[in-house]
């Protein structure tokens, strides 16, 4: 019998077909599996035909209704594996089935594909206009490189007649796609080395011979990041009537590195830009380490009850639902763990309580005490140094170092903070209270006595969290192979979290890999958010050094997000409803689309204008119910994570982004201030980043400071 695979192209558009063209695919799936090549061939109902003028001789056609054909790639050198790589209208599939050439990739040794004829029409053309550029794209790099890197002669014909990214991308959806990923990276300034090893070495088979093997199925087993292969009848049926989630099955190979590397000798980071697929990544780790045990527990992380809701389904798609697989991962915050631990050791713990009742237990503290500071100053000193450090004494105290923070304190500064800290403390005890942070260190305590209770752990929007926390999920685990798994992007940090993990035994130097594809949203989103990032500097993950976007890009292409102020607050409300019922007019579903703005009262009037229109709205605060219907209203804090088809960010004016009240004036501390004004802006980077194709950034009065000049 033929055996069966996927490409990633068809699944691109089956979840749209409808459903007597689905039920046509079944069939004529069925069909490779039960009958031989020979039987194939004779089938009427199935009518496996050549396209003529195909540019690969391999290119087949089927039926699947009346109007409706598959495209496939027959084998034609004795292997037996067909390749479904699309189901298109009868005329399309033959006009889309002419143009396409699959080949191997001599570097990676993967199946490509490609538009020749469009890319032998367009190459002239590039050609004559790039005789007189000044300079062309890739005019550094010696053909012998390119070809090293896998581009081969059509591809290079392309490539040398590009004179910048734009043109690039012009040819991007007709390159074979390693080859273009090659083209990509060297055009942001990548070396041929960081090149091969980021994008060749990682796709190329460690076996791989030293000449290519060409076989059909051998290439298909090459390229698991776009084609699936089908074993049974049994795997068929489950995956063609579920719906499809790519980002099950299609890692890609910069994920897949990550996550499925047998072992790691300690902690690792993975980085990258909103919506790169760390997530993913993840998820794909904890399923990989689950796999190399019968019984190993692994604590799943994530920042808020709600993202740990979204990764607890998420999770539970990936393992199929198997019980037993979901038995041995815990998924929570790690807030939620930290209390779990404490209660279990003391069961009448304390009640935490939130910013605002610390704010007022600072501010009775430094009155009673008359102390010559701002409750603002003591609970940041609280919790970056005192907290930050876990500084039990005010001997402690007194020796420990307040880098990073702007003002300097001699020891009998320090010795009165230290009593406002006592008395704050004394407080909390009274009411039988405590804080998030302080049950945290209480667990890392516990934790530390006893055994790790966690094989592994692995951490989920890691760029937020306390030193306390990474205390806690520090003891959670032991230090070895495979103990903690972070991934986080440094760029998305909205809590005003600053660690050095090294210092907190989370040494992850070696260890650090970075994805840089995003899957969420276009690069006309991408790009422009990026630039709300551009005037500053990022610090990494780890506390040591910075990082940066460099190469980060999207294979998506859409509108520009829109970004208009208005004359008052009514007439932005006014216009968001237009936008949302245009949207809805177009065909997006209510609950694929994000409204959200810096202040819950903001999105009360939007809230008020959209219900008003008929329009369903629905609250996102902790956890939303997820399949209700209704437009999303968030603040930008609880979009953190989330993803939409279209995000209205309301208010972005001066006063509110940043929120003046929420910044630290520079005469206090100029590095507060600093530190306050970039998790602002921060925030506004992830609030735009939640879109997938339509964005729109509003005001009214004067714009935020934070947006870029209109060009
Ligand atoms: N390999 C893949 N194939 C298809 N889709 C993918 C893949 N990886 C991720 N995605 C999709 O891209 C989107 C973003 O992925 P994910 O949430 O993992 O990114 P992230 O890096 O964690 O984002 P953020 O930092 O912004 O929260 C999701 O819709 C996810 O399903």
């Amino acid at each position: 019998m033929p055996r069966l695979a996927f490409a990633q192209s068809f699944w691109d558009g089956y979840d749209t077909l409808e459903k007597p063209v689905r039920a046509g695919v079944r069939k004529a799936m069925a069909k490779f599996q039960a009958m031989s090549v020979a039987e194939l061939n004779a089938d009427k109902g199935l009518h496996l035909e050549s396209v003529e003028n195909a540019r690969d001789r391999r290119m087949r056609t089927i039926r699947i209704t009346d109007f409706w054909r598959g495209v496939v790639l027959a084998p034609d050198d004795g292997s037996d594996t067909f390749l479904l790589v699309n189901v298109l209208p009868h005329d399309d599939a033959y006009t889309w089935a002419a143009k396409r050439l699959y080949s191997a990739n001599t570097a990676t040794r993967a199946l490509e594909v490609r538009d020749a004829v469009a890319l032998d029409e367009l190459t002239p053309l590039y050609a004559s206009a790039a005789r007189t550029a000044p300079r062309l794209l890739f005019a550094d790099i010696s053909d012998g490189t390119l070809r090293e890197l896998g581009i081969d002669d059509q591809v290079l014909g392309a490539a040398r007649t590009l004179v910048d990214k734009t043109q690039l991308e012009a040819f991007s959806t007709l390159l074979p796609e390693d080859q273009l990923e090659v083209l990509q990276y060297l055009a942001e300034g990548f070396s041929p080395e960081d090149v091969y090893r980021d994008v060749v070495a990682v796709r190329r088979p460690a076996d791989a011979p030293p000449e290519p093997v060409e076989d059909l199925a051998t290439l298909i087993a090459n390229t698991p990041a776009r084609i699936r292969t089908v074993t049974g009848p049994q795997e068929l049926e489950e995956i063609l009537h579920k719906p499809f989630a790519a980002w099950r099955v299609f890692l890609h190979p910069s994920q897949r590195r990550v996550a499925h590397r047998t072992s790691y000798g300690g902690p690792v980071q993975v980085t990258g830009g909103p919506g790169t697929g760390k997530t993913v990544a993840a998820l794909h780790r904890v399923r990989h380490l689950l796999g190399r045990s019968e019984d190993s527990r692994i604590l799943l992380t994530t920042y808020t009850n709600a993202l740990a809701t979204g990764l607890r389904e998420m999770l539970g798609l990936l393992l199929d639902e198997d019980e037993k697989l979901m038995a041995r991962v815990e998924v929570t915050t790690v807030d939620a763990y930290a209390h779990g631990v404490v209660r279990a050791a003391s069961p009448a713990a304390l009640k935490p309580i939130g910013d605002r009742e610390q704010r007022r237990l600072w501010e009775k503290a430094v009155s009673r005490l008359d102390l010559p500071f701002t409750a603002q100053f003591m609970a940041q000193e609280y919790r970056h140094v005192i907290l930050g450090q876990n500084l039990r004494d005010l001997d402690a105290y007194l020796g420990a170092s307040r880098r990073g923070r702007g003002t300097g304190l001699g020891p009998a500064r320090r010795r009165e903070v230290w009593s406002g800290v006592e008395r704050f403390e004394q407080f909390l005890r009274d009411r039988g209270e405590t804080t998030h942070l302080r049950v945290c260190a209480r667990a890392a305590d516990i934790l530390a006595d006893g055994p790790a209770p966690y094989a592994h752990v692995v951490v989920d929007e890691a760029q937020d969290l306390h030193p306390a926390q990474w205390r806690v999920l520090r003891t959670a685990v032991s230090p070895g192979p495979d103990d903690l798994f972070l991934t986080g992007d440094p760029h998305q940090r909205i809590y005003d979290s600053r660690v050095s993990l090294g210092s907190l035994g989370i040494a992850t130097a070696g260890r650090s890999f970075r994805l840089r594809v995003n899957y969420r949203s276009t690069e006309e989103i991408l790009t422009w958010s990026a630039r709300l990032l551009a005037p500053v500097t990022i610090d990494a993950l780890d506390g040591e050094g910075t990082d940066s976007l460099a190469g980060y890009r999207s294979l998506l292409h859409g509108r520009r997000p829109q970004v208009q102020g208005y004359a008052s607050r009514q007439e932005e409300t006014e216009a968001l409803v237009e936008r949302v019922r245009s949207l809805l007019d177009e065909g997006v579903a209510p609950h694929e689309i994000g409204v959200c703005a810096r202040f819950n009262l903001s999105l009360d009037t939007a809230e008020e204008k959209l219900t008003a229109a008929g329009i369903p709205v629905l609250r996102v605060k902790g956890r939303t119910a997820r399949g209700a219907e209704g437009v999303r209203l968030a603040t930008m804090h609880a979009m953190k994570g989330l993803e939409f088809r279209a995000v209205s960010v309301l208010g972005v004016g001066e006063g509110a982004v940043p929120f003046a009240r929420e910044i630290t004036p520079a005469e206090a501390d100029p590095l507060q201030h600093e530190a306050d004004l970039l998790r602002e802006r921060c925030l506004l980077f992830v609030a735009c980043t939640r879109a997938r194709e339509t964005l729109s950034v509003t005001w009214s009065g004067e714009p935020s400071p934070f947006l870029p000049a209109v060009t």
